[in-house]
């Protein structure tokens, strides 16, 4: 018998393939999985099968069950030891399936009827009771008889490895040496099992008679199997580390020992998949339309069952559990249950991480199914492809299907807190990063993705509070979450260098490409996506402040905007109408890659900034807003970070990064409140005539224009109107100076035509047979009035174009987004 037993981690080894003989898959049609569906499951690599999605098989081939079987034996009856059991948990109870009712014990506890939900006895109707199993390491009692003092009685000649009782030469040694060490020794810990002793399971198997608390609950809440599926709850980096490099494809340690992993086919959110469980408790809150499209409590639990299944196949499944709020007045509880360590690990880096005994009744609040690796059904109704991203304000969880990629899930508990704080607390969630100078003074920087948030909120000079979700409340502003989520293309260690350093071990890349030899990732390559990331700690930003509150209101609101037509000027103050005109409007370009088919910068007005996060009607965020700004007298400012000099298709630049620093430099030392300031035409921008660090033409779109003074106004004129035929919807519960804070453009007839960049193409409910949802066609747009392009839209389900790198920075044409208002 090997002594070293107990240092391979069973969580690495192929589990009963028995279990895969249950015949619990349903096999899908059309599979995308992606490589952590590809790579999951043991068996299939094992025998050498290309199939994504693997039948059931009741048989292995012969190649798995020499492997399969060696591993036990490598793993041996020792497993069944209550000291092993501790050591390896999850996989030692997963290891020892199927579970033969066993009769009760002392030890065990009959939970009441009452106890148990809905679910959990549909599961459970024709099976045993439940128990609780204490666990008691201390105690022997129930400890089968040390190896050396029971034979095993099963001949196994035909067994292609040793005899685990015949001690070969080293093992002879091994054998000498511990049992010159004392009765303790590993030889004596090793127990027997005489139960349904096969030649595949020369050990036997042995109920297990304990169940954690974190198993029973899963178990009774969503009828996770811990009879068929090893659950790991909580694992530690380095576990999750093995596991992803082990199951997952393409997973690798980079050269700075950061995890490398891929989403597979998705590798941007699926803003047009996701859904709200329509259903009495938040029916009349919720901000029904293309953003929160409903989805029926029916249909939900399709959905739901669907996942649990998946999960239910694996041969592990992770448990991470964390809070979102640094403030624990208001903190949520979260759990996340996935498939894959790479989304483990993830969550582990995005949630705040409790305390050991935090952790240890740890009770979510709300709970994300992540069972992405497999697709929704897309002839369920309301399906429209087969990604499905759905949040129940009821039930509070969260299922996912069909999609891969991590950021759906930090996104979706920010869906929750847009919901939660305003209708529970009072309390204004914003889209936003935030950090605070020497003197306690706070920043935040509102922002859709890709606008700078992340990038200009890790400042040497200040310290950081989050990089994208916060909360103000009454007594402050707290991040929402535990880490940050920074883009990695054209990452450098000179540009920004709090982000290049963050990336090490414990932070998961996502996507990127990398040299196979060196292990050093090129991030500027974009063969994968544009939206290449990384997710690490917020702790691995230097300067960050643990905890990540600040008990002062913000003293800066940055409006953050990535004008991708150049016409914005680089800062302008604003007053308070004003203000609340651009949060309303939230006019940015979506920056490619993190949205689902988005390849090019895209005009859009995405309200508040955050307009596919918006659980709530816009104009509820932005009147708290109002108020806090009032209250607090905070200054306000529209930072665009996107082009100047010209439109990105026009010969425009990307305002360099060390400008847009120089700005902020001035607003945080309150030089630049000092100089002298112009009017900016049409959109009656205050802008100033100089900043230092920054060539002064570059502040006033009209001096930086290069292509001459035709093509200014036009252009300048074309975004006025988009911005005045968008504010049309907001106008019945906006004041007459908000209104009025918006662009002044002559309306000719033909800016009447200008559509609304932010009107999203009607969507049909019926399910369309390819997947996608059937969008009307577009008003004629272009051309005549100006108006962006609006191009087809992508298939949801369809992969993001893949695109050479050289044409991420120069994006040409903005194009309407198919789903611009989310
Ligand atoms: N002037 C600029 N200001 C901010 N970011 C810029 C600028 N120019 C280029 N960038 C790049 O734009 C991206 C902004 O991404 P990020 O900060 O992650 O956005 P967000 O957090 O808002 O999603 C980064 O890759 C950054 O390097
Ligand atoms: C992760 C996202 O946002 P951000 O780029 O702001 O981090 C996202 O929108 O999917």
């Amino acid at each position: 018998m090997p002594t070293s037993t107990f240092r391979i981690s069973p969580m690495l080894l192929p589990r009963s393939p028995v279990l895969f003989s249950a015949g619990c898959f349903r096999r899908p049609r059309s599979p995308a999985p992606g490589p952590g569906a590809a790579a999951d499951s043991p068996i299939r690599r094992f025998a050498g099968s290309a199939t994504a999605f693997p039948r059931p098989r009741p048989l292995l081939t012969s190649s798995a069950c020499l492997l399969l079987t060696n591993q036990r034996a490598a793993m041996g009856a020792n497993l069944s030891t209550p000291a092993a059991r501790a050591l390896t948990a999850p996989s030692s109870a997963s290891l020892l399936r199927p579970l033969p009712p066993s009769p009760p014990s002392k030890s065990r506890i009959q939970l009441q009827t009452s106890q148990t939900n809905q679910h959990h006895q549909r599961h459970r109707q024709n099976r045993n009771p439940i128990y609780v199993y204490t666990r008691n390491l201390s105690s022997t009692a129930d400890m089968a008889p040390p190896l050396n003092n029971a034979a095993d009685p099963v001949e196994r000649s035909s067994s292609p490895y040793p005899d685990p009782r015949q001690i070969g030469p080293k093992s002879k040694i091994l054998a000498a040496r511990t049992s010159n060490y004392h009765s303790t020794s590993l030889r004596n810990m090793v127990t027997i099992n005489t139960v349904n002793k096969t030649a595949l399971h020369p050990g036997g198997v042995q109920p297990v008679r304990e169940h954690t608390e974190l198993e029973e609950e899963l178990h009774q809440t969503a009828d996770i199997d811990y009879d068929r599926v090893a659950i790991v709850p909580n694992p530690s980096v380095a576990a999750l580390y093995e596991d992803a490099l082990v199951y997952e494809t393409g997973s690798a340690i980079t050269s700075t020992g950061a995890l490398t992993a891929y989403s597979g086919a998705k590798t941007g959110r699926s803003p047009l998949d996701k859904r709200i469980v329509k259903e009495p408790s938040s029916e009349n809150e919720i901000w029904w339309g293309p953003v929160n499209k409903p989805m029926t409590p029916e249909v939900w639990r399709i959905n739901r069952e669907r996942a649990i299944d998946y999960l239910n196949t694996r041969n592990r499944i992770y448990v991470v559990d964390g809070f979102a709020g640094w403030d624990e007045k208001y903190r949520i509880k979260v759990r996340v249950v996935c498939a894959r360590a790479y989304h483990a690990l993830f969550m582990r880096n995005m949630l705040i991480r409790p305390n050991r005994s935090e952790l240890e009744h740890f009770h979510p609040d709300y709970t994300i199914y992540n069972a992405g690796s497999f697709p929704a059904n897309r002839y369920t109704e309301g399906m429209t492809s087969g990604t499905s991203v759905a949040i129940n304000f009821a039930e509070k969880e969260m299922v996912i299907l069909g999609t891969e990629y991590a950021g759906e899930m930090k996104k979706g508990v920010f869906t929750v807190l847009f919901y939660e704080m305003p209708v529970k607390h009072n309390v204004l969630t914003l889209h936003s990063s935030a950090n605070e100078g020497k003197n306690g003074d706070v920043t935040v920087f509102f922002g859709l993705s890709g606008t700078g948030k992340t990038t200009l909120s890790a400042d040497p000079n200040r310290a950081l509070i989050g990089d994208d979700e916060h909360c103000w409340t009454e007594r402050g502003v707290f991040n929402i979450e535990g880490g940050c989520y920074a883009k990695c293309l054209g990452l450098s260690a000179e540009k920004e260098p709090d982000i290049f350093n963050a990336i090490k071990f414990g932070s998961v890349l996502e996507n990127v490409v990398f040299n196979v030899e060196t292990r050093d990732v090129d991030f500027d390559d974009a063969t994968l996506t544009e939206n290449t990331r990384c997710a690490y700690p917020i702790e691995y930003i230097q300067n960050a402040k643990i905890p990540c509150i600040s008990e002062n209101h913000p003293t800066n609101i940055i409006l953050l905007t990535c004008d991708a037509r150049g016409v914005l000027p680089p800062i302008s103050k604003l007053n308070s109408a004003q203000t609340m005109f651009h949060f309303i409007s939230g006019y940015t370009s979506k920056m490619a890659g993190t949205e689902d088919g988005v390849t090019e910068p895209q005009a859009t007005f995405s309200s508040c900034f955050a307009q596919p996060f918006l659980a709530l009607h816009p104009m509820r965020y932005a009147k708290m807003l109002a108020e806090k700004i009032e209250q607090h007298k905070a200054n306000a400012w529209l930072l665009n970070t996107g082009w100047v000099g010209a439109g990105a298709s026009t010969g425009g630049k990307r305002c360099p990064l060390k400008y847009t620093r120089a700005i902020l430099d001035g607003i945080h030392s309150g030089e630049l409140a000092k100089v002298e300031y112009e009017n900016y035409e049409t959109f009656n921008l205050a802008v100033p005539k100089t900043c230092p660090g920054v060539p002064s033409e570059l502040l006033n779109p009209r001096n930086a224009w290069t292509a001459g003074n035709d093509s200014f106004r036009q252009e300048v004129t074309k975004l006025g109107g988009l911005f005045v035929e968008n504010f049309k919807k907001y106008a019945d519960e906006a004041t007459a100076d908000v209104i009025k804070a918006g662009p002044e453009i002559n309306v000719g007839p033909e800016i009447k035509d200008v559509p609304e960049t932010n009107a999203s193409p009607e969507i049909k409910a019926a399910p369309e047979t390819n997947g996608g949802p059937e969008i009307k066609a577009a008003p004629e747009t272009n051309e005549t009035n100006g108006g962006p392009e609006i191009k087809a839209v992508p298939e949801t389900n369809g992969g993001p174009e893949i695109k050479a790198s050289s044409e991420i920075n120069g994006g040409s044409e903005i194009k309407a987004s198919p789903e611009t208002n989310v």
